[in-house]
């Protein structure tokens, strides 16, 4: 690594708040090389931490952290505050295995305010954490919530802005980082008129009349002065923030130093609801970064001299890319299918789709609840909506579901990615609850594929069946199962019987059937893949019930009200005494980590099942 002199004597905010000007500019660019360097090496959310190096030498500048708070929403673009805030040196462990997390962590440090990784949530938890400062008197401590453009489309960030408007005596400041993007280009009319705020006849006109007003003040308070309510009233037309009751700053350059500090200076001690508009870069110094954000949004390790280098070597392909070519399929064989993502082309694996398809496709914005009840909505008029979702951001979205979609039987299909554990994002992007928090839902069915060809078939099963009905599959890929190329679907309910044995009857859900294969060989089990939780495949768990002693049931989701408990009480309904061991995730939050260890580390790799397994018939 290259050396960083400054930024390797700056341990503490403390050390940051006594930099000079000067010092000041040295530490953005030092913090800058440290996180491209750092991020190439673990691999992690970089350019929306490239673009966020001034403001967050700014803020531990200006404010006094920790008693000052400061929330970083979704938290992806905390690296620097994490690197200025006494883990520089821990930064090799970023997202893995008993390292730092990738995102802000209460029990990591005191100077993580609040934990974040789902988006939209820092302006209710800065109006929380200000109203109960009025509450205890503490009169001067600031609360800051940093939210990006992209995470203020989701509805939290409204509600939340409703409500600190109307609040009185609170010391809230709301900064908006705009960068002109999302994970991909942002969507939607507040894209809009953040592009109005910026442009022609905003800012250009008062731009003019400022310049003249403050002609021959040098530039800093050029800054300061332009924000004076006084020049603010007569010239700058209300922006829907002051509408909202925050009192609206900007825009202003968030890399440019001469800007931010004597503005959050200004801020710091005026108290009240504000508002200030900061436009970035995203991947800002970084030239590939800046050129592709997408790409460099959350990438792998990669050489920062060459960039990221496509693999030239055969890789399988994933369950997203999976579904993806499915979901052009069907759409080409029906015109009635709709795609709809929150905010996750990409990930979810619609950009092709949406290339072949654009009038048939809907970025909706980071906005799942209005996702599912809009799926509703198109569902109501005989259109087919598919919506691509990650099984941990679905869980924003579960009121929707029940009330607007299950409630009223409509036909959506939910193809939910990243089911079970996701690896270095850890437990706040864990796919884990989606199998317990649905199935005691009326009217839904549920799948759990064990491979990439059974996902295409399921995806076709769950698309024709009348009602809602969902998928879950995992990030990455599986065993390499060749997909059919037709839309055939399976039948729904049914289970696949892929190894028969006696006594003991082996139940597993989704992807877990492989590594239990050597058990059932081991001990001579029926080997089942279950493919549907709901409904359970009732005539199968019957004869089995019949022929069996000891049932195991194995599901890479939360143990507790997964698929095992399904059978549990299947079992116990129809009268069967049969021994049964769950296995699956255990009651706890399971941090970042490399998932085949995590799952190894909780008893699910082939090792661990089959000497649970040896113990439970012995
Ligand atoms: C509820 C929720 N949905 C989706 C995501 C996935 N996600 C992470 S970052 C991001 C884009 C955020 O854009 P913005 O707030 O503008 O920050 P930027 O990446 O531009 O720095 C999305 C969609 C999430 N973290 N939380
Ligand atoms: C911060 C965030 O929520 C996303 O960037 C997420 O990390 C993407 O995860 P995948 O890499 O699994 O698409
Ligand atoms: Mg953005």
């Amino acid at each position: 690594m290259t050396n960083f002199p400054l930024l390797e004597c700056t341990n503490d905010p403390a050390d940051v708040r006594a930099l000079s000007r000067e010092q000041l500019g040295q530490l953005t660019q030092e913090l800058r090389g440290f996180i491209l360097e750092s991020v190439a090496q673990t691999g992690g959310h970089l350019s929306s931490n490239l673009g966020t190096v001034e403001l967050t030498v700014a803020l531990h500048h200006v404010f006094n952290t920790p008693d000052d708070k400061i929330i970083w929403d979704v938290g992806h673009q905390s690296y620097g505050h994490k690197i200025l805030t006494g883990r520089r040196e821990q930064m090799h462990s970023l997202r893995q295995l008993g390292g730092l997390s990738g995102f802000p962590k209460r029990s990591e440090s005191v100077y993580d305010a609040f934990g974040t990784a789902h988006s939209s949530t820092s302006i209710s938890a800065a109006l929380g954490m200000a109203a109960a400062a009025r509450h205890l008197g503490l009169k001067h401590r600031q609360h800051i919530a940093i939210i990006g453009d992209g995470a203020l489309t989701g509805g939290m960030a409204f509600e939340a802005m409703n409500n600190a408007g109307v609040t009185d005596d609170i010391n809230l400041l709301v900064i908006l980082n705009d960068n002109d993007m999302s994970i991909s280009p942002p969507v939607g009319a507040m894209n809009r008129y953040l592009a109005k705020l910026l442009s022609g006849d905003f800012v250009n006109n008062t731009r003019d009349k400022l310049k003249k007003l403050l002609k021959g003040a040098p530039p800093v308070l050029e800054f300061a002065k332009r924000f004076e309510e006084h020049t603010k009233g007569m010239f700058v037309p209300a922006t829907m923030f002051e509408e909202f009751g925050f009192n609206y700053i900007g825009p202003i350059n968030g890399h440019d130093l001469d800007s931010l500090l004597p503005t959050l200076e200004n801020l710091k001690n005026r108290g009240g609801v504000q508002f200030l508009h900061i436009i970035t870069k995203k991947g800002q110094g970084y030239k590939l970064a800046e050129d592709d954000p997408i790409m460099y949004h959350g990438p792998s390790t990669f050489n920062p001299q060459q960039g990221i280098v496509a693999s030239t070597a055969p890789k399988k392909i994933t369950f997203t890319q999976v579904f993806g070519q499915w979901v052009c399929d069907m759409a080409a064989a029906d015109s009635r299918l709709v795609a709809i993502t929150p905010a996750m082309r990409e990930g979810s694996g619609l950009v092709e789709f949406e290339a072949q398809y654009p009038q048939r496709y809907f970025d909706v914005g980071i906005a799942e609840q209005h996702s599912a009840t809009f799926a509703a909505g198109l569902a109501c008029d005989g259109l087919k909506p598919v919506l691509a979702i990650y099984s941990t951001f679905l869980q924003r979205a579960y009121d929707q579901v029940i009330h607007d979609i299950a409630l009223q039987n409509l036909d959506v299909t939910f193809a939910i990615d990243r089911a079970g554990l996701v690896g270095a994002d850890g437990a706040t992007h864990a796919g884990v609850y989606d199998i317990a928090y649905m199935r005691c839902i009326p009217n839904i069915v549920i799948a759990t594929p064990s491979d990439e060809a059974e996902t295409r078939a399921l995806l076709s099963s769950a698309y024709q069946f009348n009602g809602p009905a969902a998928v879950r599959y995992p990030r990455g890929s599986g065993t390499g199962a060749v997909p059919a190329t037709d839309v055939q679907p399976l039948p729904v309910g049914q289970a696949k019987v892929v190894r028969q044995g006696e006594r003991v009857a082996i139940l597993a859900f989704g992807t877990l059937l492989h590594p239990a294969a050597l058990s059932a060989e081991q001990h001579n089990a029926t080997l089942v893949d279950m493919r549907w939780v709901k409904p359970l495949d009732g005539v199968l768990l019957a004869q089995l019930a019949q022929t069996h002693t000891h049932f195991v049931t194995i599901e890479d989701s939360a143990k507790q009200g997964g698929a095992g408990s399904a059978v549990g009480e299947w079992l116990a309904a129809h009268g069967y005494t049969a021994k049964i061991l769950n296995l699956g995730l255990p009651d706890q939050f399971i941090d970042q980590g490399d998932y085949m260890a995590l799952y190894a580390a909780h008893g699910l790799d082939e090792k661990s099942i089959a000497s649970t397994i040896a113990t439970f018939v012995a």
